[in-house]
């Protein structure tokens, strides 16, 4: 049985519209290096509990607050899932956990998290998985994902196209970079558009492309792609495009082996780059929670544990993002002193 979607205008509050473009205005700097800050994504794989949710907010915001000279954190609140093959596909789908796909529901529950998360003043970090869903979710979004499942995708491209915040295009599963490449070529173009508009009907547009997209490097089965090499390469595949290419590097997935205790190394070996003054390092993402794993979604889950990709726990971010804030210092005096050198 068919049923009809909520229409997406009256479901958006439009309360967090001005501070939403300030945030989004902050990630573009840092993305195009008119500010010197690192971007950091950090939250658990997937929002499944708006409570536990809200509480690892509180605890994030208060390790941002510490670091905020040097860093610009975002929280990833993920209410879609691309699964590799079958899961739970996230809160605005399956928002009961218990395989019923209440979508009416999921939307409400999702954006209400969303307001809620938007309320604490934290800027927020979200994946679009379902284009048709991205309206109901979009507006309070300051920093975009289309994941490694769906970088090539077409109607991903498209809406990345019409999306109005920066968008990370990551590299493929297998470890290809390329496509995010294209992707970002893609994106960049004005094209048809397909939404649901503010009086409900099904419309479509021309797209205004997106000129903030970037790539993320988050490894792939052909290993991991954050080192020196990996990113020098990719910045390469970026250059002739743009003068002064950056991207995102994700701690997680391909990165750390799906194993959470690799992402401080990970971390560690992005924050010696950085140090150096790798200047095309513009952020880091952490998969984070308030406690340190994963678990099964069934039967009820433990509060505060991923129920999808295992986590860093709350206390062991807290070193990670202390790192990159001391690594970002001093690429600053790294950038300082080579500027009074060449003058
Ligand atoms: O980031 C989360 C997962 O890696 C992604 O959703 C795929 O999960 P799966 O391989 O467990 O399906
Ligand atoms: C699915 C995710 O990542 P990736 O697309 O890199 O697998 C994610 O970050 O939740």
């Amino acid at each position: 049985m068919m049923r009809t979607l909520p229409n997406p205008a009256l479901v958006r509050s439009g309360r967090h519209r001005d501070t939403v473009r300030l945030q989004r205005t902050a990630v573009e700097r840092i993305l195009s290096g008119a500010d010197d800050r690192l971007l950091v994504i950090a939250g658990p794989c997937s929002a499944h509990d708006s409570g536990s949710m809200l509480d690892y907010v509180a605890g994030l915001t208060e390790i941002a607050a510490r670091h905020d000279d040097d860093l610009y954190v975002v929280a990833r609140v993920y209410v879609e899932k691309p699964r590799t093959r079958l899961g739970w596909p996230g809160l605005l789908l399956d928002p009961f956990l218990d395989g019923g796909n209440r979508v009416d529901e999921g939307i409400a529950t999702a954006r209400a998290l969303l307001e809620a998360v938007a309320d604490r003043g934290m800027p927020i970090a979200g994946e679009f998985v379902e284009p048709l869903l991205a309206d109901y979710l979009a507006d309070l979004i300051c920093w975009g994902a289309i994941g490694a499942r769906t970088v090539e995708s077409p109607p991903h491209r498209r809406l990345a196209s019409a999306l109005p915040m920066p968008i990370g295009f990551k590299n493929r599963g297998d470890g290809a970079v390329a496509p995010a490449v294209d992707a970002m070529a893609a994106a960049a173009v004005p094209q048809p558009v397909f939404t649901i508009g503010d009086d409900g009907t099904p419309q479509w547009g021309i797209s205004a492309g997106n000129l903030t997209t970037h790539l993320v490097l988050r490894g792939g089965e052909s290993g991991p792609n954050h080192h020196e090499s990996h990113v020098e390469k990719a910045l390469d595949l970026l250059r002739p495009g743009q003068t002064h290419p950056t991207l995102i590097v994700d701690c997680s997935h391909g990165n750390s082996g799906k194993d959470h205790r690799n992402q401080p190394r990970v971390a560690r070996d992005l924050a010696d780059q950085i140090s150096a003054g790798q200047t095309g390092i513009a952020g880091v993402m952490v998969e984070s929670f308030i406690h340190e794993g994963c678990q099964p979604h069934s039967p009820a889950p433990r509060r505060g544990v991923s129920i999808t990709d295992a986590c860093l726990s709350l206390e062991q971010t807290e070193p990670v993002l202390a790192e990159l804030a001391a690594a970002v210092r001093q690429r600053r005096r790294v950038v300082e002193t080579s500027l009074v050198e060449a003058t």
